[in-house]
């Protein structure tokens, strides 16, 4: 079975909103409601584990499945980091899970292709996560604004949501990482922590995150056109 991991328990701090992002909304429906749609219609998904923020939960339950009627969804509670959240929605899968695919609640515009496509490789090597090459030229710069070098942007990915993985594996790699403290800034950093190789699917420019204000225009644009 395939299960999914939405992760939707952050504070939403860059979008400087009175409520946390997720419940902000695109055309009239919730961040989170788009993403949770996107998975909810997918035949290749046997599972939805949604991590939410413990003080929003009675909130969650109310105004996104009450409201939009979706059963058999589970609820897990985040921690501090989005690490520690993936960690408490991993502790939640059914037994019978043999990959899990980890998603950002703030990236609404995953597609179907994109779902099976990742779910295909990691099937075939453990280990997949969604991304798109960089447009721009990335510079690594330090504290005082100095350029410091400029890898080369044939190699560059920018990598998005689902990450996608062999249950017995990802599990093993949060194992570790919490217990020697580490920390990374997406799940496949943890992979390769445990030595393991990853392998990179394309995914789609609209498959952006929720962040910052602007992001809610490109947002209702994206929708527009699709
Ligand atoms: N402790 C955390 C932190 C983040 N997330 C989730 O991880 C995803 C990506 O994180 P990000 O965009 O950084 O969301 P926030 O942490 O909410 O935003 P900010 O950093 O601006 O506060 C989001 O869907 C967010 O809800 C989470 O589940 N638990
Ligand atoms: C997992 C991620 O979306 C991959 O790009 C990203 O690293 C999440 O980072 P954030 O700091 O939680 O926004």
């Amino acid at each position: 079975m395939n299960s999914v991991i939405i992760v939707s328990a952050g504070r939403g701090s860059r979008m400087k909103a009175d409520i946390n992002k997720q419940f902000l909304k695109i055309r009239d429906k919730e961040v989170i409601a788009h993403t949770i749609d996107r998975f909810y219609k997918n035949k290749n998904i046997g599972e939805i584990i949604m991590v939410v923020r413990e003080d929003e939960e009675e909130f969650f339950q109310e105004n996104i499945i009450n409201k939009y009627g979706y059963k058999n969804i589970k609820v897990a509670f985040g921690g501090n980091e989005r690490q520690d959240s993936v960690y408490n929605g991993l502790k939640q899968v059914d037994e019978k899970c043999k990959i899990v695919l980890i998603h950002d609640g703030a990236r609404p515009f995953v597609t179907n292709e994109i779902i099976e496509k990742s779910i295909k490789c990691a099937k075939e090597c453990k280990s997949a996560i969604v991304g798109v090459p960089v447009k721009d030229t990335i510079k690594i710069v330090n504290k005082n604004n100095e350029v410091c070098d400029t890898p080369n942007r044939s190699t560059l990915w920018s990598i998005q949501t689902p990450q996608v993985f062999d249950y017995s594996l990802i599990i093993k790699a949060h194992e570790k990482a919490k217990h020697d403290k580490y920390y990374g800034t997406d799940d496949s950093m943890l992979i390769e922590y445990l030595g393991h190789n990853v392998k990179v699917v394309e995914g789609s420019y609209n498959n952006i995150k929720i962040t910052t204000p602007e992001d809610l225009k490109i947002a209702e644009e994206i929708l527009r056109e699709n």
